[in-house]
């Protein structure tokens, strides 16, 4: 099984150097933030200073009316693990004869191998569009629909959904693209900024490295 796109598990990720920058992690205040995953992680509305701004001019640039809806930033790197391992188990029960490696790969379309994860970091975001008043904007699927249960529709460029959901990507695309952020092409909600990702697809230096909770926590 090959891909069109350069993913997480591919080498040349892990291969990037980071040359942290000593940024802090911020709380997204100024955002919509949606508490949905914070039972598993209740740390999500903290993203690098340098992100945070970035989001705040994206979400100046969207028509009136739509507002960014911030869902997941900063993630522990134990909860990274765990949900890694998880989706590994999931695909792992439909295809018992897949390799470590493969399963690995295929994992990565979803959730980062924890190595290179950039949530960890606090440059990466899994984010929607939604209205004033907080209703979610049609883009498709939900947010963190896998491409398992969406048959890939959670792929940023996917054929396949209706036109009004794929105004709304575009849209989003357009806002986030111009702000300077990365997006992660298997899944329209994540979007990063100064991690390995980025910097490979961009040519430019990483700057963030994994942050601990304990750093998260005391600044
Ligand atoms: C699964 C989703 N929430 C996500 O964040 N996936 C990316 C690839 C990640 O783990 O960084
Ligand atoms: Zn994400």
């Amino acid at each position: 099984m090959t891909s069109d796109f350069v993913l997480l598990s591919d080498p040349v990720i892990a291969a990037v150097e980071t040359s942290e920058c000593g940024e802090p992690a911020v709380d997204a205040a100024g955002l919509r933030v949606d508490r949905r995953e914070a039972r598993y992680n209740p740390l999500l509305h903290f993203v690098r200073s340098g992100l945070y701004e970035r989001l705040l001019r994206a979400e100046e640039g969207l028509p009136n009316g739509v507002r960014l809806l911030l869902v997941e930033g900063y993630r522990p790197p134990a909860v990274q693990l765990q949900q890694f391992m998880a989706y590994v188990d999931v695909l792992r029960g439909r295809h018992p004869d897949w390799t470590a490696e493969l399963l690995r790969r295929e994992a990565s379309r979803f959730i980062s191998p924890p190595e290179v994860a950039p949530h960890c970091t606090g440059g990466a975001i899994d984010l929607t569009l939604c209205s004033d008043d907080g209703v979610e904007l049609d883009m498709g699927t939900e947010v963190n629909a896998s491409p398992v249960a969406s048959a890939n529709r959670c792929y940023t460029g996917a054929p396949d959904i209706p036109a009004e959901a794929a105004a709304n990507r575009r849209l989003l695309v357009d806002a986030l693209t111009r702000a300077g952020l990365v997006n992660y092409p298997t899944e329209w909600w994540h979007w990063s900024f100064g991690e390995r990702y980025w910097a490979y697809s961009t040519g430019s230096q990483a700057r963030y490295a994994p942050l601990s909770t304990d750093q998260i926590i005391t600044g």
